[in-house]
């Protein structure tokens, strides 16, 4: 079996199961792989250090090696909080308004791509599979081929790809995707993100793609193809059984009161999450329901994210002074209609915060999966499950098609689904949640990345191993 290399912007050191932390599901599958395929995970430390010294800093945890570097504050600065969270981030997830195009950005993004390359090239084998993600990462393709690196490269993009007339909009936009076609197979969370990044292939660079995926440039074969990820519902499951979340779940339901109903969101502290828009559209339920207003609250948990980043910090306080608005204006003695909590939980007590809340709100205003969807359908108890209301916009939407559907735009249309939810009969209930649960428990995360690997190491279709790419070559990356 080849092993695994993977490389991403921040890596999870593994914990013990049941450990406090809030390790992700991604971090549990990627470990697993790890574990299996003997690989080395490779990314920042998230820490800074005076000046750049590519000291690698190796650690072995539970059975997964992982290998990080430190970056320079003005690296930080400009490609994670600049390149990647002030430019790609907005334009990606269709927020051209807020996207900055600096060129010191572009400039920083592509030294510390570099860098990445340089690190991690001693750590490759022939043999080994190199598995990069996510738009922090884009061109390290590129550089890992012009240093001499012809191990299959892929390339998963967590997020959504946007479409070409947005794209367009970042200057050197045709450099930046001409170096991902250097990685053999580039995945994406939803046909839509596909079709968009299908889309520019053919109008702005004029290639051909095959309807498998196959895009063929400079002699080089590049597969583009869906992968949704998936929580690892295993694990998720017995987190959700363990004392914290049995303990979550008492304490939420004892500080509800009689047979008050509870709306649950977690979300990052992220515009692209809809928080806003959502306190909007429960606002306008407290007003047009007067009669059921005083039966339901809504508890909001938004771990604060990016917080060097300035839109990140007008969202903070745009909700702060939202919620207390309209706690003000409908709160009484006894009952404050928002719990508005701004810090992170373990996912164990999330687990039980899920299962005691009769309503999930999941309400991005795009997003590139949306991994609490799925963990909330995961938490419901099958006998007597809760209603999740998803975005349209979310990627998880093409595989949730049995949630309640909303345009989270319009808080009309969510303060009549959660009219709906409140309502819904116990058969409709369980009805939908079976099919929800279905898709969430069998397209997990050891799916996705099964199928991924598989891709990448040829199987399953046509070998599309790449032509080409035997020797170094010389790739320009420019990205501003
Ligand atoms: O590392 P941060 O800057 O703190 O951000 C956290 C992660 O946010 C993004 O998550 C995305 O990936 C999820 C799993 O595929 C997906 O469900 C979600 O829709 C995406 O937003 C980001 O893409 C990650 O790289 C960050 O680590
Ligand atoms: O207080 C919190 C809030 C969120 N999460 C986890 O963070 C992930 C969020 O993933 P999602 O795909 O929904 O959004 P992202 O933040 O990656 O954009 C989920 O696994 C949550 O359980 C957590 O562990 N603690």
């Amino acid at each position: 079996m080849s092993r695994l290399i993977v490389v991403s912007n921040r890596v999870s050191v593994p914990q013990a199961m049941g450990a406090a932390g809030a390790q992700g599901g991604l971090a549990v599958a990627l470990g697993a792989a790890l574990r299996e395929n003997r690989g080395i995970w490779f990314g920042w430390s998230g820490k800074e250090t005076d000046s750049f010294t590519g000291h690698l800093d190796m650690q072995r945890n539970f059975g997964v090696t992982t290998a990080t570097i430190d970056l320079e504050p003005q690296d930080v600065d400009e490609y994670y909080n600049g390149y990647a969270n002030r430019t790609l981030w907005p334009l990606f997830h269709y927020r051209i308004d807020l996207t900055e195009y600096d060129r010191s950005f572009g400039e920083s993004y592509v030294r510390v791509n570099q860098r990445f390359a340089e690190s991690v090239i001693p750590l490759i084998e022939p043999e080994d599979l190199v598995w990069v993600h996510d738009y922090h990462l884009l061109p390290l393709g590129s550089m890992l081929r012009e240093k001499g690196v012809t191990n299959r490269i892929g390339l998963f993009l967590h997020i959504p790809w946007p479409p070409t007339r947005l794209f367009v909009s970042l200057p050197n936009h045709e450099q930046l995707v001409a170096s991902m076609l250097h990685y053999d197979l580039i995945g994406f969370q939803t046909e839509e993100w596909l079709d968009s990044f299908i889309h520019y292939i053919k109008k702005e660079m004029g290639l051909k793609v095959a309807k498998d995926g196959t895009i063929e440039y400079q002699s080089r074969r590049i597969v583009a193809r869906a992968f949704p990820i998936g929580i690892d519902y295993d694990e998720f499951l017995e987190a959700s059984r363990s004392a914290d979340a049995i303990g979550a779940y008492d304490r939420l339901k004892n500080s509800l009161g009689g047979n008050r109903k509870m709306l649950i969101g977690v979300d990052r502290l992220d515009y692209s999450k809809g928080l806003g828009e959502r306190f909007d559209s429960f606002d306008r339920f407290l007003t047009d329901n007067p009669d059921m207003a005083k039966d339901v609250v809504l508890l909001q948990i938004a771990p604060p994210s990016r917080g060097d980043v300035s839109s990140y910090q007008l969202i903070r306080h745009d909700l702060e002074r939202k919620a207390g608005h309209i706690n003000g204006a409908h709160a009484d003695v006894a009952w404050v209609p928002i719990r508005y909590v701004n810090r992170g939980y373990p996912r164990s007590e999330l687990a039980g915060f899920y299962r005691a809340a009769d309503i999930g709100l999941v309400t991005p205003l795009r997003d590139g999966m949306n991994l609490v969807a799925k963990e909330y359908v995961a938490a419901q108890d099958e006998e007597d499950p809760g209603v999740l209301i998803l975005s349209r916009f979310a990627g998880a939407a093409p595989q949730m098609q049995d949630a309640v559907l909303v345009n989270p735009h319009s808080p009309e249309e969510v303060s009549d689904a959660i009219k709906q939810a409140l309502a819904m009969p116990l058969e409709e209930r369980r009805r939908r949640h079976q099919a929800l649960l279905a898709s969430v428990r069998d397209e997990d995360v050891v799916r996705w990345r099964e199928h991924f690997v598989e891709a990448l190491q040829g199987k399953g279709a046509d070998d599309h191993s790449t032509a080409g790419n035997a020797s170094p070559q010389k790739v320009p990356v420019k990205t501003q």
